[in-house]
C-alpha cells in the first residue's frame, strides 16, 4: 500500500486504559483520509479516553495504533510534538491564553511548532482566521469574543499545520444550539476541504443533519456503524 492510500488512523486489537483500569478492549477501526466519523456513547463510556490515546495524551500499553504515520506503541516522548503537528485537537473548553489577543494565541502555537518565516506566518494566520469566519478578529482579546467565536479561534489554531485529522472532543458542548450548529458547519466545511475528523459528541441532531459513519463506545467495546447495525437514537441517553 502506498503511503497516500494509508488510513490516517489505524487501530488494531487495542485496549484503552485509564491508569490500570480497562476502559475499552478489542478495539479495531480505521479512518480513511478525509473521512468524517462521529464518536458517541454514554458519559463515562470511554470516548475521551480513546481520543486521548489517539493523540498520545494517554499511553498505549496494548495493541497497535498508527495516527498520521506515527506508531503510538512506545512512542518516544520526544516524538509526540511531531505527531501533534500532523493532527489538530479541539476540546469542549476553549483553552485559549486569555491574556493574549487572537493573533498572539495563534502565533504562540505557530512558534511552538517551528514557524519562523514572518511572511508565511502572516499568510497562514489570515488563511486560518478566514476559514473560521474570523477575518477581522485578530486584535481582539478572548474575553471580547463570544463562546462560539472563542471556539472558532481554537479551530483556527488546530488548523495551522494543515492537519491530516482533527480530533474534536465535544467541541460544541458548552455552546447554545444555534452557535453549536454554526461551529458544526465549520467542521463540515473543513472536512469537505479534505481534513479527516473524528468528533465525540452528545448532539444527535448533528448525526441526523450531517449523517456520517459512527463509532459508538458501549459496554467496553467500540461498535462501528460500517460493521454493526445500531440505532443511535434509541440508545441516546446519558
Ligand atoms: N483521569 C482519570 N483517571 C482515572 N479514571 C478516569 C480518568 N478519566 C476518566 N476516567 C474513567 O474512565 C472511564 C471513561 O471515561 P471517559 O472520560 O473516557 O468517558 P467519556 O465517554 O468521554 O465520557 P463523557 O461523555 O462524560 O465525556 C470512566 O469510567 C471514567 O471514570
Amino acid at each position: 500500500m502506498s503511503f497516500s492510500n494509508m488510513p490516517v488512523v489505524s487501530v488494531k486489537d487495542t485496549t484503552i486504559f485509564q491508569k490500570q483500569h480497562v476502559v475499552l478492549s478489542d478495539v479495531f477501526f480505521e479512518i480513511a483520509k478525509g473521512e468524517f466519523v462521529y464518536l458517541i456513547g454514554r458519559t463515562g463510556s470511554g470516548k475521551s479516553s480513546l481520543l486521548k490515546t489517539l493523540y498520545a495524551d494517554l499511553p498505549l500499553y496494548s495493541g497497535d495504533i498508527t495516527v498520521a504515520g506515527f506508531q503510538l506503541y512506545q512512542i518516544p516522548r520526544k516524538t509526540i510534538p511531531f505527531l501533534r503537528r500532523k493532527i489538530g485537537i479541539v476540546f469542549q473548553d476553549f483553552q485559549l491564553l486569555m491574556d493574549r489577543t487572537v493573533t498572539e494565541n495563534l502565533l504562540f502555537a505557530m512558534r511552538a511548532t517551528g514557524w519562523k518565516d514572518s511572511s508565511k506566518i502572516k499568510q497562514r494566520l489570515s488563511e486560518v482566521l478566514l476559514k473560521v469566519g474570523l477575518g477581522a478578529a485578530g486584535n481582539k482579546m478572548p474575553h471580547q469574543l463570544s463562546g462560539g467565536e472563542q471556539q472558532r479561534v481554537v479551530i483556527a489554531r488546530a488548523l495551522i499545520n494543515e492537519p491530516h485529522i482533527l480530533f474534536a472532543d465535544e467541541p460544541t458542548g458548552n455552546l447554545d444550539p444555534q452557535v453549536a450548529d454554526e461551529i458544526m458547519e465549520i467542521f463540515v466545511q473543513i472536512n469537505r476541504s479534505g481534513t479527516a475528523i473524528l468528533m465525540a459528541t452528545h448532539n444527535y441532531q448533528f448525526l441526523e443533519k450531517y449523517p456520517a459513519r459512527v463509532l459508538k463506545c458501549e459496554n467496553g467495546k467500540v461498535l462501528d456503524s460500517n460493521i454493526h447495525e445500531f440505532d443511535y437514537r434509541t440508545t441516546w441517553f446519558y
